[in-house]
């Protein structure tokens, strides 16, 4: 079992015990389901930010560790005062030790779109997403059938959230593709073997419809990459361990910023 399977096999796990605890009707009473969200482009655009989607992401599979010090509200708070057009927060809590109760928090602090960075098979995630405050969530398509992106994308909007698609091949873009979408974001990191090429983002570019967002996801350690990335039209740009890494993570996002 590749780690992929391992994390949806337990994500299912998750998910079913997240239903008896929690009924639809008791997600739909939180004060964040009925909030209208952000818009993901308007924001993405806004030339006054940087484009960056900033990762609060404590651990990986590929890394291990990576900072378990820092407090999410600190952080996400300083990744959005260093100009973050947007922010990623984990909540998968086995693989990436990250907690439901990190997006709400970031969500209390901050007053630009936030992303549920976890892995969604199920209507139950997004209808949770939108109940801790979420503005953004990821269908990511190597772990989802066309007719399932369909069903979530469809809800996602259906209730104002912005629907980001994550692929890593031109087979799972063309595949994937839904008019329900905002954003494409090309993953860098093979999510099977942990291996990282920022070629990917390169090569699939070309690829993505106009009317969607690109967003280029994972290995960007350098502002360099962000300009070239740029010139071939990504407009989005997530970024955790290269921030994360660091004892003040939004301060070494300032530092990176202001080389851009
Ligand atoms: O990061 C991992 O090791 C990983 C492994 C398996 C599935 C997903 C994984 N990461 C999720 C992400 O997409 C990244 O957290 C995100 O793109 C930021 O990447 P990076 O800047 O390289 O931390």
């Amino acid at each position: 079992m590749n780690i992929l399977d391992k994390i949806v096999a337990n994500k299912k796990k998750e998910v079913a015990s997240a239903k008896k605890r929690t009924s639809y009707v008791e997600l739909e009473e939180s004060e964040y389901f009925h909030r209208e969200t952000y818009s993901f482009k308007e924001f993405l655009l806004d030339p006054k930010r940087s484009g960056i989607i900033a990762e609060f992401k404590r651990k990986s599979p590929s890394k291990g560790i990576i900072n378990d010090k820092v407090r999410v509200s600190a952080v996400t708070n300083g990744y959005a005062n260093a100009g973050a057009s947007a922010l990623s927060v984990l909540t998968d809590r086995n693989f990436f030790m990250g907690r439901k109760a990190d997006l709400v928090k970031a969500r209390s602090v901050n007053t630009i779109p936030v992303l549920r960075k976890d892995f969604m098979i199920d209507e139950y995630q997004v209808i949770e997403a939108k109940s801790l405050g979420a503005d953004i969530i990821l269908l990511i398509a190597a772990i989802l059938t066309p007719a399932e992106i369909d069903t979530m994308a469809t809800l996602a909007k259906s209730i104002g959230l912005n629907v980001l698609l994550e692929v890593h091949n031109l087979e799972e873009l063309e595949r994937s593709i839904h008019p329900k979408l905002d954003a494409i974001g090309v993953n860098n990191r093979n999510l099977t073997d942990f291996t990282v090429s920022v070629e990917t983002s390169y090569q699939l570019a070309k690829h993505i419809p106009a009317e969607f967002l690109k967003i280029s996801e994972s290995a960007i350690s350098d502002p360099a990459t962000i300009r070239h990335l740029k010139l071939e039209g990504f407009n989005g740009f997530l970024i955790g361990e290269t921030f994360m890494k660091h004892a003040d993570p939004a301060q070494a996002m300032k530092e990176f910023v202001a080389q851009l």
